[in-house]
């Protein structure tokens, strides 16, 4: 599933090689601001606005092909997190514009074996300035119907020690810390949630609009259409060679099976509009 077929390049879109050999699109907007997204996984590795890198990369991703790249903003679909199906890969790619890019992910043999099911998956990346926004389209292509949830797993260049996240006071939580398996409800309490150990947190009906301090210098707004969930993730000591460059900020539909037709939308942008 990882072959894909370019349709069109131009100025905007280029595809080459990526790490391990795999198609990389590199999407550039007229103001510069720069995008990386591999075909495999349908994986954004790579937003640089002013050439300063807003996504991270873990240094123990694999490019291979044989495993999601960890880093970037890679697709949990058709199931959130860990379990019997693990993340998809998109397939093919087709250019609608100057800086929007679609890719589609269809089900074949291998996605017939572990999840059995027809459907289509358009996934649309654009650039903007200062903004990095993402369309995600699932439609029904079976004659049954199915349901499933998702995730837009995001990995942050952060210091963990300094980011914080603002618009979550008030949500309801499911707390994976510390049984991922039998998650604590609860409430969020704090108007500026911080990262000052392990962090593994579900957010329900989270708002539209959320605030990230990467603790780096930079704002980063992430505003959201249809997601309904956020998740908060930082390995700490777990992944002790990295886990203070990055936090996880995911939109998700996680704790729901969603119908069959879905569209949501995330934007994430960098200063002021
Ligand atoms: O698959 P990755 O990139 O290693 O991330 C795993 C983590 O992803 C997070 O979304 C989950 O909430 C964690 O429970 C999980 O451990």
């Amino acid at each position: 599933m990882a072959s894909a077929s370019v349709e069109s390049v131009d100025t905007y879109v280029k595809v080459t090689d990526g790490l391990g050999g795999l198609p990389k699109v590199i999407l550039t907007s007229v103001h510069g601001s720069e995008a990386e997204i591999y075909l495999f996984g349908g994986c954004v590795t790579s937003w640089r606005v002013d050439n300063t890198d807003l996504l991270y990369v873990r240094p123990d991703a694999i490019f291979t092909g044989l495993k999601p790249i960890s880093g970037g903003m890679p697709h949990c679909f058709p199931q959130f997190g860990p379990g019997p199906i693990q993340q998809s890969i998109v397939d093919s790619e087709n250019v609608e514009g100057n800086h929007v890019v679609t890719l589609v992910l269809r089900d074949d043999p291998y996605s017939r074996s572990i999840w059995d099911y027809s459907f289509q998956a358009l996934y649309k990346v654009s650039l903007d300035r200062n903004t990095l926004s993402t369309e995600l389209k699932v439609t029904n292509t079976d004659e049954k119907p199915f349901s499933f949830s998702t995730a837009l797993h995001t990995y942050f260049r952060a210091s963990v020690t300094g980011a914080s996240v603002k618009g979550l006071k008030g949500c309801k939580t499911l707390n994976k810390d510390p049984d991922p398996t039998n998650p604590v409800e609860g409430v969020e309490e704090r108007d500026v949630v911080t990262f000052p150990g392990f962090v593994d947190c579900i957010y329900l009906d989270a708002p539209g609009e959320l605030y990230l301090d990467n603790g780096l210098g930079d704002l980063i707004t992430i505003k959201n259409t249809n997601w309904s969930d956020v998740v908060l993730w930082n390995p700490h000591l777990t992944i002790e060679s990295c886990y203070k460059d990055f936090v996880c900020v995911e939109n998700a539909k996680c704790c729901q099976q969603w119908p069959s037709h879905f569209t949501v939308f995330k934007h994430c942008n960098i200063g002021l509009e």
